[in-house]
């Protein structure tokens, strides 16, 4: 069997799980964890490179820049917190933002008090395209992190297995023509040769503009769309012909 692709390129949010998974159970978690965590980890080397980068999404050098007007540490916690809420209340999908997302979800899969919902679907799919010889990638603005943590940690098991990889936005946003002509020089795919699936049209859009193939996700819960785009619609990724 010739199938028209040799890679499946995956949004998460929409199309893999459900927006009121990431909504109501993710975010809120992060909201209610967040100054404990800032607390616990302020002194973490790892955390240094997520404050630089949040202070360079406020538009800043770095987080010693930005955070130059306060007088300790206990206040530069708190324009962290202030500035993660103003984010969060926004959606905002910076780097910066979603890069700290991962590591606080991080204690909520492991410790077992979150299991990320898939659509009873997406096992099922990734095991027939990928025995069928295609590569699958996520690309989502969840940090690469998160995305592994979220697919290892699923209600269908791990599912890391099926992946050959992963994008976000240090990629380059979702919704630029650029970030895809990336994509597919890293997965080594003349772009015509990559369906990506999202329930998001900007990002089709930009995918589409490179030359690769599209499907819009309809899910129960995502945004309605706007007739007039040009992406054919599936609700499960059964509706996925390999051809
Ligand atoms: C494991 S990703 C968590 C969801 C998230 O933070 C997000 O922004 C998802 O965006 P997507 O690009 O997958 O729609
Ligand atoms: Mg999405």
């Amino acid at each position: 069997m010739t199938c028209a692709w040799n890679v499946i390129l995956l949004d998460i949010e929409g199309t893999t799980s459900s927006v009121s998974f990431v909504y109501d159970v993710m975010f809120p978690y992060v909201l209610r964890e967040l100054d404990a965590y800032l607390d616990s980890a302020w002194n973490e080397p790892g955390l240094a490179p997520v404050l630089d980068q949040i202070a360079q999404d406020a538009g800043s050098e770095d987080f010693a820049t930005w955070t130059a007007d306060c007088t300790d540490e206990s206040e530069r916690r708190a324009k962290v917190a202030t500035e993660i809420r103003r984010l969060m209340d926004g959606d905002v999908k910076a780097t910066g933002l979603k890069a700290l997302q991962g590591m606080i979800w991080k204690n909520g899969f492991e410790r077992g008090e979150m299991i990320a919902q898939v659509y009873a679907d997406v096992p099922e799919a990734l095991q027939a395209w990928t025995s069928a010889g295609l590569r699958v990638y996520i690309y989502s603005s969840g940090s690469i992190g998160a995305q592994k943590l979220f697919f290892g940690h699923s209600e269908a098991g791990n599912l890391l297995q099926y992946f050959s990889g992963h994008f976000d936005t240090t990629t380059g946003p979702k919704q630029v023509a650029k970030s895809y002509d990336t994509i597919a020089a890293e997965v080594g795919e003349a772009a015509e040769k990559v369906l990506f699936i999202s329930d998001v049209v900007a990002e089709l859009d930009a995918a589409q503009e490179i030359g690769m193939d599209t499907r819009l996700s309809i899910r129960p819960g995502n945004k309605p769309v706007k007739d007039g785009h040009s992406h054919e619609a599936i609700t499960s990724f059964a509706q996925v012909s390999l051809g």
